[in-house]
């Protein structure tokens, strides 16, 4: 039986021409990816999106614009990733779920392995 997938929201921070990506722990794979993390039942996408960033990152943003979404099927598992712009309100950016972090420009992106999901969000911030 196929599973539902699960609704992951992945928040695009920017700074200037660069953007936010975070790196899992070696022990999950070690991709890189967006922030974020799943929506809880009942809660809407943008206050997830919210929580996450401040469970993982320790700062407080303002969710934006959404960009795109993507159902991408794992050997596991399904996801279905959503992505929106967040502008940092607050806080210094603390790594909690994440072994490094990196600021990247649009080109650089090319240079981090992202997870599969991921990877039509990718293309989408390369021709932004
Ligand atoms: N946050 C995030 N998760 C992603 C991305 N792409 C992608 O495939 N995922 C997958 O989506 C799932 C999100 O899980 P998570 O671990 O970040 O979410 P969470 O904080 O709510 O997890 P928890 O169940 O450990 O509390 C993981 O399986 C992760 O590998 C992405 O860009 N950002």
């Amino acid at each position: 039986m196929t599973k539902a997938p699960i609704l992951v929201v992945a928040g695009v921070l920017t700074d200037g021409d660069s953007i936010l990506i975070t790196q899992r722990f070696d022990s999950e794979g070690g991709l890189w990816e967006f922030p974020g993390g799943k929506v809880e039942s009942g809660e809407r996408e943008p206050d997830a999106l919210a929580r996450e960033l401040w469970e993982e990152l320790e700062i407080r943003v303002k969710v934006g614009v959404y960009l795109t979404e993507t159902l991408h099927h794992y050997p596991t598992k399904s996801i279905l990733l959503r992505s929106y712009r967040c502008e940092q309100l607050e806080g210094d950016i603390t790594l909690h779920c994440h072994q490094a972090k990196a600021w990247v420009t649009q080109s650089e992106l090319d240079d981090y392995l992202f997870s599969d999901a991921d990877k039509p969000l990718v293309e989408l911030l390369k021709r932004k």
